[in-house]
């Protein structure tokens, strides 16, 4: 490991997001679901992730990057769509002075990386981030989520590095232009695995999804970081589908926020927030 590998996030800036991870908040009790999800991101100020799909884009500076860290430490996985792990081939893991793999003992404080992954688009292979570092010690092996078993390549490629696919059974309509795993049938499989806190980091199509009311609910806390950069029009935007009051006949906000707490991290600034149900 290289020294510069590592990040520090010092303890003042703790406090200040330590009320919304799941250690000091109950897992929403509207909802009865065992896991505490955290929907957590960086955009632009004109909502993107990135300059375009294809593009890793960096948005955070270096005292909210080490935050974004600090969380990975705080939940049990950290959860991607299968658009983000083909653009950016992530690691996904923690990489906070002191976690396993980065100055402590074996994986405590790293996240289980978790794709969502309906059509097993993810080609695995050497190049493949993730694994590297799981064979390393310094990450958990994914788990990928997928509708139907991955292929056998895939999948043999997946368990030698201490992966697993999760297969929710066919429930996609493979005449539908989406493919979208249910919130609530993921969940409960993940919490069937032991996993009680995620945090879901994007990419965009994950994130619009869960902004959706239905969805929104099963949200426990929001964590953004806010980045002084314009990307432009052609940006993978965070923007939910609009929602109509079908009684009115009027357009209503989507999803809004109380309890926020607007966190100013180097040049950005950091909202965290919970869903208003
Ligand atoms: N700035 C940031 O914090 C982040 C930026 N990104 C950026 O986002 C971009 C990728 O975003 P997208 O292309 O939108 O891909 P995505 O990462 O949102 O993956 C979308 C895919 O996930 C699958 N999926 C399964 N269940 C789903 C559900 N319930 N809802 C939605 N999708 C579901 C679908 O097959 C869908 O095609 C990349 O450019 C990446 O760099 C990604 C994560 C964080
Ligand atoms: N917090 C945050 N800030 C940014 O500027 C970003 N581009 C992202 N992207 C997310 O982080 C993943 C990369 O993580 P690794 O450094 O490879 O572990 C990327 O795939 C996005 O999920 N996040």
């Amino acid at each position: 490991m290289e020294a510069r590998d590592t990040l520090t996030f010092p303890q003042e800036s703790r406090w200040n997001i330590d009320p919304y991870l799941p250690a000091t908040v109950a897992p929403s009790s509207t909802t009865k679901k065992p896991i505490h999800v955290t929907l957590t991101f960086a955009t632009s100020l004109d909502s993107s992730l990135s300059l375009s799909p294809g593009v890793q884009t960096v948005l955070s500076g270096p005292e909210s990057k080490a935050m974004t860290h600090y969380l990975r430490s705080k939940h049990d996985a950290i959860l991607v769509g299968v658009g983000t792990a083909i653009a950016d081939n992530p690691s996904l893991n923690c990489r906070i002075e002191g976690v396993g793999g980065y100055g402590g003992e074996n994986l405590t404080g790293q996240p289980r990386p978790v794709v969502l992954d309906p059509r097993g688009r993810w080609l695995l292979g050497d190049q493949t981030k993730i694994l590297k570092l799981a064979k390393e010690g310094r990450g958990k092996a994914p788990f990928v989520v997928s509708s139907e078993p991955l292929g056998e390549e895939n999948r043999k490629i997946l368990e030698s590095a201490g992966g697993k696919n999760i297969v929710l059974g066919d429930i996609l309509d493979p005449t539908a232009p989406t493919t979208r795993l249910p919130w609530h049938t993921l969940l409960a499989a993940l919490s069937k695995e032991g996993i009680q806190s995620l945090m879901i980091e994007g990419g965009g199509a994950v994130i619009n999804d869960l902004l959706h009311p239905s969805h929104f609910s099963l949200v426990d806390t929001v964590i953004v970081t806010i980045a002084p950069i314009w990307l432009g029009k052609d940006g993978v935007q965070v923007c939910p589908e609009e929602r109509v009051d079908e009684e009115r006949n009027v357009k209503v906000p989507v999803a809004k926020l109380r309890e926020t707490k607007w966190v100013p991290l180097g040049d950005d600034v950091v909202l965290c927030g919970r869903p208003i149900a």
